[in-house]
């Protein structure tokens, strides 16, 4: 299967008062043409970092210090300035999680996503544009200023807006985390129905685990700047093979209310000032040994799925996830 854009070993790290932060520590990341891959893992694992790096629309204070981000063949950190408009322009689309900010506050919808498509839309293509994400009154959608709309329709113009000009890449950091819960299933079924209509890839980064679920073909696990356990939904939240992901699934199953931040797991998520020499999660590990505090993990295929832990194996082979916490 072929991959529409790929991350290798990917490092990135914040100028911060307190020094630098290494936010991606060795990531890898490839997305298969037409998936809709789920990038899930508590606050702080890097997944907004990994996900602005495919764009390279990381703040200035953030450095990529090494590995490679390939889009559609084009190395991301290689290419000058007007390549790199031209790559976001036309092969990526972006949702965040406050459409607000996306938004122009004094424009009009309609002008604002005229100006994404290509050409010059009329304001039937404009209309058309907002009725394939799923707003029920284009027109006058199409009259109305970000402010007069809910957050659900204004995310809905985010998402025409991404999709104007057939990105083969989509984006979304976040997309219904600032929703209300009731609409939060029917904006994701609108974004996943539109990578299935257009054939673009869908790289979508969550908390909630339970909607992605449903919604994505693949799970990729974050943990400390790095992707620890990736493959299909259904094994991955079935049958994790790594401790983190199965902490996860466990504080999860704690709560029956869809959307949720994830409870917390025990202990803190590290940060990183340089390379961990070690596996990351080992301090918080119920199966950790001398060996995970001695030598990081590399990533390696484990009934299926790439894995980064030394004992997979071992979790692989304990009972499924029940209601309890995690032992
Ligand atoms: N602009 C910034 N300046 C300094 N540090 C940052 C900046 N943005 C992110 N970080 C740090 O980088 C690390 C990774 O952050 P990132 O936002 O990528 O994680 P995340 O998984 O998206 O978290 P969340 O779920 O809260 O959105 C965190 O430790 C975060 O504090
Ligand atoms: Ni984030």
């Amino acid at each position: 299967m072929s991959n529409i854009a790929k991350a290798e070993d990917v490092v990135v790290s914040y100028r911060t008062t307190k020094g630098s932060l290494r936010a991606l520590d060795g990531a890898d990341l490839a997305v298969r043409a037409g998936e809709t891959l789920a990038v899930v893992g508590e606050s702080g694992s890097g997944k907004s970092t990994l996900g602005m790096s495919f764009g390279r629309v990381l703040p200035g204070e953030a450095k990529h210090e090494a590995g490679r981000i390939e889009v559609d063949g084009t190395d991301v950190f290689a290419i000058d300035a007007e390549t790199l408009r031209g790559l976001r322009r036309d092969k990526l689309g972006f949702v965040f999680q406050n459409p607000m900010t996306a938004l122009d506050p004094t424009m009009r919808v309609g002008r604002q996503v005229a100006r994404a498509m290509p050409g010059r839309a009329s304001d039937a293509e404009i209309t058309a544009l907002l009725k394939r994400a799923e707003l029920s009154d284009p027109a006058r959608v199409m009259r109305a200023y970000p402010h007069e709309l809910s957050g659900g329709m204004a995310q809905r113009v985010v998402i025409a807006i991404a999709i104007a000009r057939g990105p083969q890449l989509l984006i979304a950091d976040e997309p219904t985390a600032s929703l209300d819960a009731s609409i939060r299933e029917k904006v994701m079924a609108t974004l996943a129905r539109l990578r299935d209509e257009t054939g673009a890839s869908l790289l979508v980064l969550s908390h909630d685990l339970r909607l992605m679920a449903r919604h994505a073909g693949r799970v990729a696990v974050m943990y400390g700047g790095r992707v620890v356990e990736i493959g299909a939904s259904a094994e991955v939240l079935q049958r994790p093979a790594h401790p983190y992901t199965r902490a996860l699934l466990a504080a999860a199953s704690g709560s029956e209310r869809p959307g949720e931040r994830l409870e917390p797991i025990p202990g803190t998520p590290p940060t990183l000032a340089g390379r961990c020499e070690a596996c990351a999660f080992a301090p918080r590990c119920a199966y950790a040994q001398d060996r995970c505090r001695a030598q990081r993990p590399e990533p390696r295929e484990v009934a299926g799925r790439q894995v980064t832990c030394h004992f997979a194996e071992d979790v692989l082979a304990d009972a499924p996830i029940s209601t309890e916490a995690p032992r």
